[in-house]
């Protein structure tokens, strides 16, 4: 039995579960609230089931020099990446009325916690469900031990990092969080567009062997919808994409995100996927029945054959026949038997004429 556990009230993930999907909003909102608000509204009405925003306390998460850093990119909301990050940081007072509107709207809300401040808030103020690890804090294992020890399930993604340091994060996680260890690796390549080449979904198959005790999933920046559809197909059980309302806004994360039309397919393809993958069990189906009927084969007469005769394999062929016969996975079991009855060429041979 593969891994499960309750990821948010009500919410359970991994094993036969449905996949979870998340909606990353991350700072496509351009620093606006209302924004934020269409967004999430959009996203639950697509299917999703979370709304994901990324919480940073950015003189925790930057130092001073970072922060007075020149941001002169065309996504720049400032001139120094640290006023281009304050434009797009909600303050703790809008996240309580984002997630109240979440609320209202029926969607799980949570958000990656940037820094140990961050995940302070979300977890002790805001009382998230769970706590994201963003990618460029898996190897920050300060920040994961404070991070776990808050005892809420956490999922930890895993862009421009190596295995080792994987391993590292997941045990340091798993060392610190108290109480049964709900964790979700997330298999991600942080480059926005995600290459098809730098995807790399079999680390999917990877994480599962090494890491069998957490519920596995893939945090995905490519453009469209049939990588992470590939993602469910292997086994993610959590599936997060950034979502926009306009992919030619201004904004480092649009170019490689969904819109909610895109979103809604891919919610409604993963539930097709899951249909699909069924169980590992090979028979025939209820369903196949109909045309089994009309075109599977039988043992039918290659000549005429007189009754008395000992059957040899050139007195048998096999056809599509009416009436259906004997299966061709029985014809070398005839052999040997003798007729009972004279049997016409190309009728099929009747079981009760044969004799042992
Ligand atoms: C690795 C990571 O945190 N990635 C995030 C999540 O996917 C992104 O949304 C970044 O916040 C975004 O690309 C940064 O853009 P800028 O630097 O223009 O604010
Ligand atoms: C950067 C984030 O996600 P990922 O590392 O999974 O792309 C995030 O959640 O803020």
């Amino acid at each position: 039995m593969s891994v499960e556990f309750e990821l948010a009230p009500g919410r359970m993930v991994g094993g036969d579960h449905p996949c979870f999907v998340v909606a990353e909003i991350g700072q496509n909102h351009q620093g606006d609230i209302n924004i934020a608000k269409e967004m999430i509204k959009k996203a639950k009405e697509a299917g999703a089931d979370a709304a994901k925003f990324q919480k940073s306390e950015l003189t925790r998460r930057f130092n001073r020099a970072a922060l007075a850093r020149p941001y002169t990119s065309p996504n720049a909301w400032g001139p120094t990446y640290g006023e281009h990050k304050q434009h797009l940081e909600f303050s703790h007072d809008q996240y309580r009325e984002l997630q109240a509107y979440a609320k209202q709207q029926g969607i799980y809300f949570f958000a990656s916690a940037m820094d140990e401040k961050a995940a302070d808030f979300l977890a002790d103020e805001l009382d998230v469900p769970f706590i994201k690890v963003a990618s460029a804090d898996a190897n920050n294992l300060p920040y994961l031990k404070h991070t776990a020890s808050k005892g809420k399930p956490m999922i930890l993604s895993s862009g421009m990092q190596s295995m080792g340091i994987m391993e590292r994060a997941v045990s340091t996680v798993t060392q610190n969080m108290p109480g049964d260890k709900r964790l979700v690796v997330m298999q991600c390549t942080s480059t926005y567009p995600l290459p098809p080449a730098d995807v790399h979904l079999t680390c999917i198959n990877l994480f599962k062997e090494k890491f069998p005790h957490a519920v596995i999933g893939y945090s995905g920046h490519e453009s469209g919808i049939s990588i992470s559809l590939a993602a469910v197909a292997l086994g993610a059980k959590v599936v997060e994409r950034h979502v926009t309302l306009d992919k030619s806004w201004k904004g480092s994360d649009h170019a490689a995100s969904l819109t909610f039309e895109e979103l809604k397919d891919l919610c409604d393809n993963i539930r097709i996927v899951e249909t699909a993958l069924g169980k590992p069990i090979k028979e025939p189906r209820p369903s196949e029945q109909g045309l089994f009927k009309k075109l599977g084969k039988s043992v039918v007469a290659a000549c005429a054959i007189p009754a008395g005769t000992k059957l040899t394999i050139d007195h048998l062929c096999v056809k599509a026949a009416e009436p259906f016969g004997i299966p061709p996975d029985q014809i070398y079991e005839l052999v040997g038997q003798t007729v009972t009855k004279a049997i016409e060429e190309d009728a099929t041979i009747p079981k009760e004429a044969l004799a042992a």
